[in-house]
């Protein structure tokens, strides 16, 4: 069976990372993705968004929609604090393999959890089989066509409170103009959209953070 370009990134992280070092792991995610193959990783300069937006919100209760590799989970999980959990799903069984190896690589497993399927099946069971009561935090990274209907599902699932941080990546490119749409027009969030750019790219994208103010 041929490697795949995620078992390549995981090989080069297994052999030039510091073990158990976060940003060593984030570092030559970058590096790898910067010099070798191109990756659909969140990326170094919306990752410092990302960041921002994570340690302002300063959540307890974390979700990720869209693993793939990892490299987001390992960025949020260095900036959480004791006792918080991330819980992040992922689709592709192959991606969800090696996700769980970085994470392990970077030594932040204690505060990851992947959840193997489709958001559409997991978010209704959070509260139930995961024993989720809200979440903080949202970072959507999966699919630009999975996004709305997945927000709308955080909502009728009573997973958002007054505050919660949804944070969605490539509202500019791929694009999620439905989302930006509704988050923006439904009266239920306050909008903020960080303009930059496509991972590894000058290509422009953007991201968007929408808070939720109650229902
Ligand atoms: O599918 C995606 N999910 C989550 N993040 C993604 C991302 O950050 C970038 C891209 C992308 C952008 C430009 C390009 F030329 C090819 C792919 C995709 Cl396609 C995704
Ligand atoms: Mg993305």
């Amino acid at each position: 069976m041929a490697q795949s370009k995620e078992q390549r990134i995981l090989e080069f992280v297994k052999e030039n990372a510091a073990k158990g070092d976060p940003q060593s792991v984030v570092d030559h995610i970058d590096k790898y993705c910067n010099q070798k193959e191109w990756a659909m990783n969140v990326g170094d300069e919306k990752g410092l968004i990302l960041d921002k937006v994570f340690t302002e919100t300063n959540p307890t209760t974390v979700l990720e929609l869209g693993t793939y590799c990892g490299y987001s989970a390992i960025r949020m999980a260095q900036l959480m604090k004791q006792g918080s959990r991330l819980l992040t799903v992922e689709s592709k069984p192959e991606h969800a393999a090696v996700a769980k190896q970085l994470i392990e690589f970077a030594g932040v497993q204690d505060k990851v959890q992947i959840l193997e399927g489709a958001t559409e099946t997991i978010i209704p069971s959070l509260k139930t089989k995961y024993e989720v009561d809200q979440v903080d935090f949202v970072f959507i990274d999966h699919f630009k066509n999975f996004y709305t209907s997945d927000t709308k599902l955080l909502e009728k699932c009573g997973l958002l409170k007054k505050g919660s941080v949804l944070l969605a990546d490539n509202v500019v490119y791929p694009g999620a103009p439905d989302f930006l749409e509704y988050v923006r027009t439904s009266g239920h969030y306050d909008c903020t959209n960080y303009p930059s750019h496509v991972e590894y790219s000058d290509k422009l994208d953007a991201m968007e953070k929408a808070v939720f103010k109650g229902n």
